[in-house]
Formats: C-alpha cells, structure tokens, sequence
C-alpha cells in the first residue's frame, strides 16, 4: 500500500474473554488490518492472557473495566454463567454509545440491557467455531437501542471470520442449535464415518482423511452449485446401488430423526441458559 493510500479507520475494540471464540474473533479482525493498537483483549488467567498478546501483540493485560472504558465496541466472549458478572464489572465503565456486542449463547438482548446504563446499544451475536479459519457462519440480532449503524459495525467485525446473517431474535436459539452447535455435529459425523472406515479395514488415517475430504468437497459442491441437498444425494445414488443400501440403514437407525431431536435439545438448553444466568448466583 502506498504511503498516500488513504488508511481505513477501525473503531477501538475490546474483546472480553480470551478463550477459544474471543482469539477467533480476535485473530479475524486482526487478519482483515485492524492495527493492534485499536484490539484489546481481557482474560484473567495470565498464562493465557500471555499467550495472546505474545502471539498477536494485542494488548491483553487490562482488566474488563479498564479495558472497556477506552472501546468504540466492547465483545462479550466470556462463558454464559460470567455474563452477569461482567456486567456488573463494565457497566459504570462504559463511555456513552459503547457498542455491546455479545455472543455469549441463551442471553437475550435485554439481559444485557437490564444490567447496562439506559440507552446502551446492543448486539447479540452467534457464531461458530469454523470462524478460526475465517470460515465461520454468525447470525446478528439488534437489542432495543441498537440501529442501523450499529448492526452494520456489528457485521464489519464479525464478517472478518466468515458469513454474516441478519436474524431475528426469536430464531436465535434455534440459530444456536443448527451453526452454532453445527460444527460439532459435523465433527461427529466425520468421527462416524471414518470409524466405520476402521470397521472395513481401511487404517484410522487413510479413513479420517477419506472422510474429511467427503466432507469438504460435498459443502463445497453444495455452496458452489447451489443445489438443493436431495437432489445432489440422488446424483449419488445409483438405482441398486451402494447409496442406496446405506441411506435406507441411516433411515432405519433414525438418523433424520436423531438430528432432530439434537437441535430440539440444543435450542431448548440455549433457553435455559439465559434462566441459569438470570438465576442469583450460588456458592
Ligand atoms: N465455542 C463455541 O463453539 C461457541 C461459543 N459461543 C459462546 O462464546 C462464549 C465463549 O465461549 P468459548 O470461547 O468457547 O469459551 P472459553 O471457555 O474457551 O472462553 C471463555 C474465556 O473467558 C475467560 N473468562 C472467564 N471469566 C472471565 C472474566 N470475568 N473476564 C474476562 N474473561 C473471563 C476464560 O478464562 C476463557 O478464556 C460463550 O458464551 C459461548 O456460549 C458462541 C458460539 C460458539
Ligand atoms: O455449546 C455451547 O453452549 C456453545 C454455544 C454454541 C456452541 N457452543
């Protein structure tokens, strides 16, 4: 870039909880030419903390207070049951107009509104692991005194670790339990997959790599072709095939419906996260 390029200006962000979606997040804006100098990021264990400034230079030795008070936009990443502490922590801190992104999973904009000075913009955010590799799926959703502009940062920051959506707050957990939760189901699948590799005779790495790749390269005809699913399982499956054998197995074990069930649960435990965190604390 020259010298006389005009430099694209960041707001002061401030990641709170260092763990594995904060250095996600951390590593994409970073990665998409945010200087170090305009991230933060706050975790109270200091061989953690160390790690991250050492590995990104970001300055991560602050506590939540302290390094809320200098942000345009403040990322809660901390797990659900620390949100409200959090809180309690930021919430004199905050310099009016203080975006408050979350992407903690279950809490509801308004848990954070409750706890926040009046007027606090807020964003509730739900990503998902893939974002490390700047291949992530987050979906947004604005709380009462978040606008426009608000939602547009929110996606700025986010889009550095993949695909953005905007979505209603009532589908957030349902959101939860399909990308959020998503890639664990996948990682399942493939654990699955080459274990049954193993039960055929295949070795454990000819197998696992045989079905990442499955994996890989079906997302990907899927997303370039724009297919719908069904129809590119047919192409697969030839009349008295091998296809046709297995789907009608995964049929009979209920795997359709296991998946089902699956998200049903996850959505169901998103919920009652926000009532755990809501709860007063114990011990
Ligand atoms: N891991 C995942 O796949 C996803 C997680 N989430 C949400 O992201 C949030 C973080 O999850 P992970 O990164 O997986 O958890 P994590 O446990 O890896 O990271 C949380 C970090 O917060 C730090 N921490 C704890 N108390 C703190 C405090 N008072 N102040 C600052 N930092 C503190 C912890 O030391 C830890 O490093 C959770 O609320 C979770 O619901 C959302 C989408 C996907
Ligand atoms: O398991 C969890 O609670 C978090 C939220 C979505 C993915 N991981």
């Amino acid at each position: 870039m020259s010298e006389d390029a005009p430099r694209t200006t960041h707001p002061a962000l401030t990641i709170l909880g260092g763990g594995v979606m904060g250095e996600a997040l951390l590593a994409g804006v970073l990665a998409s030419g945010w200087a170090v100098d305009d991230v933060a990021v706050t975790e109270p264990f200091a061989v953690r903390a160390n790690e991250l400034s050492s590995r990104y230079g970001v300055r991560a030795a602050d506590g939540n207070a302290k390094a809320s008070r200098r942000a345009d936009v403040v990322v809660i990443a901390v797990k659900p049951k620390d949100v409200g502490a959090v809180l309690a922590e930021i919430s004199g801190a905050l310099r009016p107009g203080t975006l408050v992104v979350s992407i903690a999973a279950g809490l509801p904009c308004a848990f954070y509104e409750q706890r926040l000075p009046a007027g606090t913009p807020v964003v509730r955010v739900m990503p998902n692991t893939p974002a490390v590799i700047g291949q992530g799926a987050s979906a947004i959703s604005p709380g009462t005194h978040a606008d426009e502009g608000h939602l547009a940062l929110t996606e700025r920051i986010l889009a550095t670790s993949g695909l953005v959506v905007r979505a209603d707050e009532k589908d957030l957990d349902a959101v939860t339990a399909i990308s959020g939760s998503g890639p664990a189901y996948v990682f399942y699948v493939v654990d699955a997959m080459a274990e049954a590799g193993v039960l055929l005779g295949l070795t454990r790495a000819r197998a696992r790599e045989l079905a990442v790749q499955t994996v890989l390269g079906s997302a990907a005809l899927l997303a370039e072709t724009g297919e719908h699913p069904v129809i590119l399982r047919e192409r697969v499956s030839s009349p008295g095939g091998t296809t046709v054998a297995a789907v009608r197995e995964l049929d009979a074990h209920g795997v359709r419906a296991a998946f089902l069930a699956a998200a049903e649960a996850a959505r169901d435990r998103s919920r009652q996260l926000a009532a755990e965190a809501a709860a007063p604390q114990h011990g």
